[in-house]
């Protein structure tokens, strides 16, 4: 039996193939996206691929400098080819739920501005129903305590994600507030309640954002596709 982090090697090393030479790559966050700029970095040393990557966090920044990609902000490009990310939870339709790694506005960011996605997960993320992960959702530090309140008042059961007893702190300096919702039943409303609530800057919600899912399975990888 394969081991969760084989499955998201697989799957990271599978979807590097989708990045063809002269692409601008949004590049996405997290465990299994270090599979795929591992896979990437090895195309640019061994096949002398060129692309022109994206970054979601400074941590995609520093790693994809490091193995030799060209990096550019956002601001600097004009489009996006694809962009290939993790995500935490993947329902039939391919929304999902994104942000474990606290990346998720700039990942939501780059994601609107590509021409197409992709998310790379191990089966463990593919779900019915959205919300066994705790839904992340980025907040302002100020007044940050009132809004936990609101969403506590409203059932969401917040929780401020803690690093070392302190607040996690994102790229932008914002805090994040896991909801622990259990389930999902209406994404679509929960994404509008949530986005018009002030003080949120983004939640994890990607809803009919992705076109391909690429899973890592004991049963070899598969593409879902919308
Ligand atoms: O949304 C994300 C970061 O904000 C990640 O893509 C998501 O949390 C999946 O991470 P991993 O590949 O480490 O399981």
């Amino acid at each position: 039996m394969k081991s969760q982090d084989e499955l998201k090697k697989e799957a990271g090393y599978r979807a590097a193939d989708l990045v063809e030479d002269g692409m601008t790559v949004g590049l996405g966050t997290g465990s299994t996206v270090r599979y795929l700029l591992d896979a990437l970095g090895e195309r640019i040393k061994k096949d002398g691929v060129h692309f022109i990557g994206v970054p979601t966090s400074k941590r995609t920044a520093d790693y994809g400098r490091e193995l030799g990609m060209e990096i550019k902000s956002l601001d600097d490009v004009d489009q996006i080819d694809i962009t290939i990310d993790g995500a935490d939870e993947v329902d039939p339709d391919l929304n999902g739920i994104k942000g474990g790694g606290g990346a998720q506005t700039w990942e939501k960011l780059v994601a609107t501005n590509s021409k197409t996605c992709a998310w790379i997960v191990d089966e463990s993320k593919v779900v019915d129903q959205l919300g066994k992960f705790p839904l992340p959702v980025e907040v302002l530090a100020y007044g940050h305590k009132q809004l936990v309140k609101r969403m506590a008042d409203l059932g969401y059961r917040p929780e401020v994600r803690l690093v070392d007893g302190q607040p996690f702190e994102t790229d932008e300096g914002n805090i994040i507030i896991d909801l622990h919702l259990d389930q999902i039943d209406d994404p679509y409303a929960l994404a509008d309640k949530l986005s018009n609530m002030t003080g949120v800057v983004e939640h994890g919600l990607f809803l009919d954002m992705t076109q391909t899912v690429v899973i890592g399975g004991q049963d070899g990888t598969k593409l879902m596709n919308k």
